[in-house]
């Protein structure tokens, strides 16, 4: 560690880029021009069909606390050379403008904002790094947990990947990302106390190790912690774990709540089903089988497929760390900024895939659901003057591929953003993790199954509004006449 230095606060958690770059803008007295960036992905990870937005909580945080610390700023001009002018203005630095987002839990897809910043450019541009560290974080791990929780349908699933997290931070804000996405609980007691989850688990093989005799180690375990489920794999699990179990679940009797055993390793189907015969056959009916060992969506649809008797999940290693796509490409980028004459104009970003090229302007993205079987029709971006609930009849068309369309009646346009900072202004209240969780389920509720199917989905509607739209080929044109003007073209 640079002992020279506090780690006293998160401002210089961005890219060595942003600053320099808000040292041009400030340079060229450019830095309090209003500037609009937007949050989005392009492409859904794992080739899911929905992806769960996480991460507001923690935007909202580091915003709350945004600013230049002594700390900061001594090392800025000692190791990096930046002069006093430059620094004496990031010392007054706090965020002023305003952001738009969605909910935690909202239901996101490809090339729609997240979340809008509405600011003065350097406060914008230096916000970027951070804001796009925890969304894509949070937000790919929150969809992993969606698959998983699928997978599992109503059963029960809980987070077991702390030690395998990539660190503290990873491990807590993961586990809330997988909580409000459906899991039903985790075994790191430090989340249970910061966001309120409730906190579940069984015991380790050391357990049974350190007592070097499976009957003593569940028997003691078992008189202090009366609600127990007892770890049958540490030597044989169908010739001493379960008989064990059930030996001394019998020995205490009503003393003890026999909750569980927990399968760890082996064949799962297979000695689930030969568990479970046991547990019956002995009277322990209501006894559930936990199951873990590197479980996910695959391997849990798997087991269901072979008749496993499992009742509860315990996942660690594959959701903490996303295991099959360890990163989310969302991106930060400039939709409009204020020219020299002070108005607000639209910029583009120009691509040879027309996915990736950008839309410009200020918009607003509403979902728009269909009112007769209350199911999505696909998400609607306009500019922000529109409001697609005047319409009769709306008319949504492929952004790209625009003769796909189709008309849609009887709906409710469900404006998707909402205000969490104005004028540097916290105004949002953040609903419960609870309520996060039960968001979630109410909008996959509005999805159709073939939008949510783990494999090959259908592609979700992400549509942009007619004037959207003709925005978006008129910057083009125009951008492209200019670059034609320029080259003699
Ligand atoms: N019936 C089954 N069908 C499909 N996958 C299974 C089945 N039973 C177990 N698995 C999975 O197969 C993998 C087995 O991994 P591995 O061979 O490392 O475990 P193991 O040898 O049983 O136990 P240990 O963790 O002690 O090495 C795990 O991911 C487990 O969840
Ligand atoms: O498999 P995961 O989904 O990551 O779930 C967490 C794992 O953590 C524990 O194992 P431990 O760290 O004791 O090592 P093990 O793999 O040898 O069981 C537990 O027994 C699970 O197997
Ligand atoms: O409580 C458990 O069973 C547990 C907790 C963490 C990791 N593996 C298992």
């Amino acid at each position: 560690m640079n002992q020279k230095y506090m780690d006293d606060s998160f401002a210089l958690h961005t890219d060595l880029y942003q600053i320099n770059m808000a040292e041009t803008y400030w340079e060229d007295n450019m830095h309090n021009r209003r500037a609009v960036f937007e949050l989005y992905f392009r492409k859904l990870p794992f080739g899911n069909g929905f992806a769960v937005f996480a991460g507001l909580e923690k935007i909202i945080e580091f915003i709350k606390g945004y600013r230049f610390t002594e700390s900061d700023i001594e090392y800025l001009r000692n190791a990096l050379g930046y002069s006093d002018e430059f620094l004496e203005y990031l010392k007054t630095i706090r965020f002023t403008g305003k952001i738009r987002a969605m909910k935690e839990g909202e239901l996101v897809f490809g090339n729609e904002a997240i979340l809008q910043v509405d600011a003065p450019l350097a406060e914008g541009q230096l916000v970027e790094t951070a804001f796009l560290n925890i969304v894509n974080y949070q937000t790919l791990i929150a969809t992993k947990a969606a698959r998983i929780k699928r997978a599992a349908g109503e059963q029960t699933v809980m987070e077991f990947g702390t030690r395998r997290a990539h660190e503290f931070d990873a491990a807590i804000w993961g586990t809330r990302a997988a909580y409000i996405a459906g899991f039903d609980a985790t075994s790191n007691v430090r989340a249970g106390k910061k966001f309120g989850i409730p906190v579940a688990g069984t015991h380790a093989h050391s357990l049974v190790q350190a007592y070097r005799d499976e009957y003593k180690a569940f028997h003691k375990y078992a008189r202090r912690h009366k609600d127990c489920t007892f770890l049958v794999d540490t030597y044989d699990t169908l010739k001493s774990g379960v008989p064990t179990a059930i030996k001394v679940a019998k020995e205490l009797g009503k003393d003890i709540n026999f909750k569980g055993i927990r399968l760890d390793s082996g064949d799962l189907a297979y000695l689930s089903k030969e568990a479970r015969k046991m547990l019956d056959k002995a009277g322990f009916k209501e006894t559930k089988i936990v199951a873990s060992n590197d479980l996910d969506e695959y391997t849990i649809s798997h087991l269901k497929a072979q008749g496993a008797k499992i009742d509860v999940w315990g996942v660690g290693t594959k959701v903490i760390t996303a295991f099959d796509q360890p990163a989310l490409g969302a991106v930060f980028k400039l939709v409009k900024i204020e020219d020299d004459s002070g108005e607000l104009i639209d910029t583009v970003k120009i691509s040879a895939n027309p996915e990736k090229v950008s839309t410009p302007g200020l918009k607003k993205i509403y979902r728009i659901i269909n009112l007769t079987n209350q199911r999505s029709e696909g998400d609607y971006i306009t500019l922000e003057d529109e409001n697609p609930q005047e319409e009769e009849k709306l008319k949504m068309f492929h952004p790209v591929h625009t003769f796909i369309s189709k008309f849609v009646t009887n709906f409710e346009a469900r404006e998707l953003h909402h205000d969490i900072f104005v004028d540097g202004e916290l105004v949002y209240e953040l609903p419960t993790i609870q309520e996060m969780q039960q968001y979630v389920k109410d909008n996959l509720k509005l999805l159709w199954d073939e939008y949510k199917r783990d494999m090959n989905p259908e592609e979700y509607p992400v549509d942009l509004s007619q004037k959207c739209w003709d925005n978006k080929m008129k910057q083009l044109q125009e951008v492209k006449e200019k670059l034609a003007a320029k080259l003699g073209r």
